[in-house]
């Protein structure tokens, strides 16, 4: 079953936002890895997961990636978290020098799930919202829970009539 959420308030992050937000999650995990400090691999929740993911493992200069498949919402409506597609097992282990990678953490139920499968690896988002940043290992921004986050892949640059109309 599934329930609509609250939000009164929406946030909106472009891609340049997401971008230093994703190198400053970069920047704090350098080195900070178990062996020698180095990451053994980065693993993306997809599809929000990517693209800082993407940008993270340019910055930390680490060419393994994959990734997991978690949906959990249609839209603004929250549903049952559930893995489509996994790792690679062998690579992943309990999850030991694995950096997971999310866009956000909201409820915390996607990470929930993943933590299970893997719980030994450092889990990091670049937003986090209460609820969720128990699960959360390194993450950049908080906002409220009754916020909705606009990643820039959802949106698109649109005119907006001025405050005083033109006529
Ligand atoms: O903490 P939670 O309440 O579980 O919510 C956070 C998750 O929800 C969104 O993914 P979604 O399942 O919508 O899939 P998507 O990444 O493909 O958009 C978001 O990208 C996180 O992965
Ligand atoms: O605030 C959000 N924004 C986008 N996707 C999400 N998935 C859970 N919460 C959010
Ligand atoms: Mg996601």
């Amino acid at each position: 079953m599934s329930e609509r959420l609250p939000h009164e308030k929406g946030f909106h992050i472009s891609w340049d936002q997401i971008h230093r937000d994703s190198r400053a999650l970069a920047w704090r995990l350098d080195g900070q890895g178990p062996d020698d400090g180095a990451w053994k691999a980065v693993v993306a929740i997809t599809r929000g997961g990517m693209a800082p993911a993407m940008i993270l493992s340019r910055e930390l200069d680490i060419r393994t990636v994959d990734t997991i498949s978690v949906m959990s919402y249609h839209h603004q409506d929250r549903g049952e978290a559930q893995v489509l597609k996994s790792p690679d097992k062998e690579l992943m282990g309990d999850g030991d020098g694995i950096l997971i990678i999310d866009d956000l953490v909201d409820s915390g139920k996607t990470l929930d799930l993943v933590r299970k499968l893997y719980p030994k690896a450092h889990f990091a988002t670049v937003y986090a919202k209460p609820k969720g940043r128990p699960m959360v290992d390194t993450f950049i921004t908080e906002v409220s829970q009754d916020t909705w986050i606009f990643f820039p892949w959802d949106m698109a640059l649109q005119y907006v009539e001025p405050y005083r109309g033109t006529d």
